[in-house]
């Protein structure tokens, strides 16, 4: 295997060997800490300009297959790994990992510090980084590292119109069609749509940029704004358009990005956490029935909101419906006087957990008029 360098913003080194494709690539550090589901990680558009660091040991022991991607391609800008599978084994298994990576063009590295690593952001907080292969590693640490600093930051980035759908699509009701839904594409994972399907909504995905009018012009029974990549302080096109759908009254359910979105909508503010939430074992507690759900995040921000009580938006009355039992940001945000809620983790899990699947049953049971 040929050397490779990961280059953190704070000048920390990692000396590996180049996993992947070889070349050069910059991204925001971060670490998921999920034991499973590297496929549908690596293609989670949410992660699109990060480089993600997986602090379990093995990585690429099944291979990859065409059933389980998010998206249609990889998204992450780089990936970092302690050891990967010397040989991919599973009945679906269409290929390996380390070739997947190499035919997608993704940058990675293999190094035995993940733990290391994972510390370092914990303590440091999430941070720009650059990994560095072949002809691209000669420059030397200090020079890459001047790079590495020169590379955009994640706060103020705009990413979900570049990984947005350029055009609408229709995901088909599985049996019965019992509700439209209008889901604009911040970054969407396919098991969303698939999970409305199945319980018989016909999902008609919009480009991030569609507008209130685009919205509603479907005369959905009910509205989505999904998952997706970057800064929702810089997203203030799909702030407009949610507030649209708001003030038409429509049934409205959003999931991460999707959340952090409606509170901006609500005029609540975002921020940054230090080094976020990335893995499929997270406790969130719906304190409104006081359950527990092991859940899947993938959250870098996070929702500024009131978690002691009810508080007044331009939409009558919201509270905070669920936080992290691990360090009690918002997961969870509803209105009070009108059927729009939204959840900063994943209940289409993909991978994760279906402890929180009951969600989308709560938004069709919103679209019926029954809740
Ligand atoms: N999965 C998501 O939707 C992530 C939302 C946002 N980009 C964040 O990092 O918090």
């Amino acid at each position: 295997m040929n050397p490779a360098l990961l280059v953190l913003e704070d000048g920390r080194v990692f000396h590996g060997a180049a996993y992947g494709a070889e070349g050069e690539t910059f991204g925001e550090m971060v670490f998921n800490t999920g034991m499973t589901g590297y496929q549908e990680t690596l293609t989670d558009p949410s992660y699109a300009r990060q480089i993600v660091a997986m602090t379990s040991p093995h990585i690429g022991n099944t291979g990859v297959n065409d059933e389980d991607p998010e998206s249609g391609r990889i998204q992450v800008a780089g990936y970092v790994v302690r050891e990967p599978a010397r040989v991919a084994s599973n009945w679906r298994a269409t290929g390996s990992l380390g070739s997947a990576l190499r035919d997608q063009g993704v940058v990675g590295i293999a190094i035995p510090g993940t733990r290391a690593l994972t510390r370092h952001l914990r303590d440091r907080g999430a941070m720009r980084a650059g990994i560095f292969s072949g002809a691209a590693a000669a420059a030397g640490a200090d020079a890459l590292l001047e790079r590495v600093r020169r590379s955009p930051s994640m706060e103020g980035a705009d990413l979900a119109r570049d990984v947005s759908t350029a055009e609408p699509y229709v995901v088909p009701a599985i049996g019965e069609r019992r509700f439209t839904v209008a889901a604009v594409d911040l970054g969407i994972k396919s098991m969303t749509p698939h999970r409305m399907a199945e319980r018989g909504c016909e999902v008609h995905v919009l480009p991030a940029t569609a507008t209130a009018a685009d919205v509603l012009a479907l005369n959905p029974d009910g509205v989505f704004f999904s998952n997706g990549p970057g800064d929702p302080s810089a997203a203030g096109y799909a702030v407009d358009a949610l507030r649209g759908v708001l003030d038409a009254g429509k049934p409205f359910f959003g999931i991460c990005f999707g959340n952090q979105i409606f509170g901006r909508a609500l005029g609540l503010g975002t921020y940054k956490l230090r080094f976020g939430h990335r893995g499929i074992n997270q406790p969130v507690q719906d304190r409104t029935t006081g359950k527990v759900d092991v859940s899947a995040h993938n959250h870098g921000f996070a929702v500024d909101a009131p978690v002691d009580g009810p508080f007044d938006t331009p939409y009558g009355r919201a509270e905070v419906t669920h936080v992290n039992l691990n360090d009690g940001c918002v997961e969870g945000l509803r209105l009070l006087d009108r059927p729009a809620f939204s959840v900063q983790y994943h209940p289409e899990a993909a991978a994760g957990p279906h402890d929180a699947s009951g969600l989308f049953d709560r938004f069709c049971e919103m679209m019926e008029g029954s809740a």
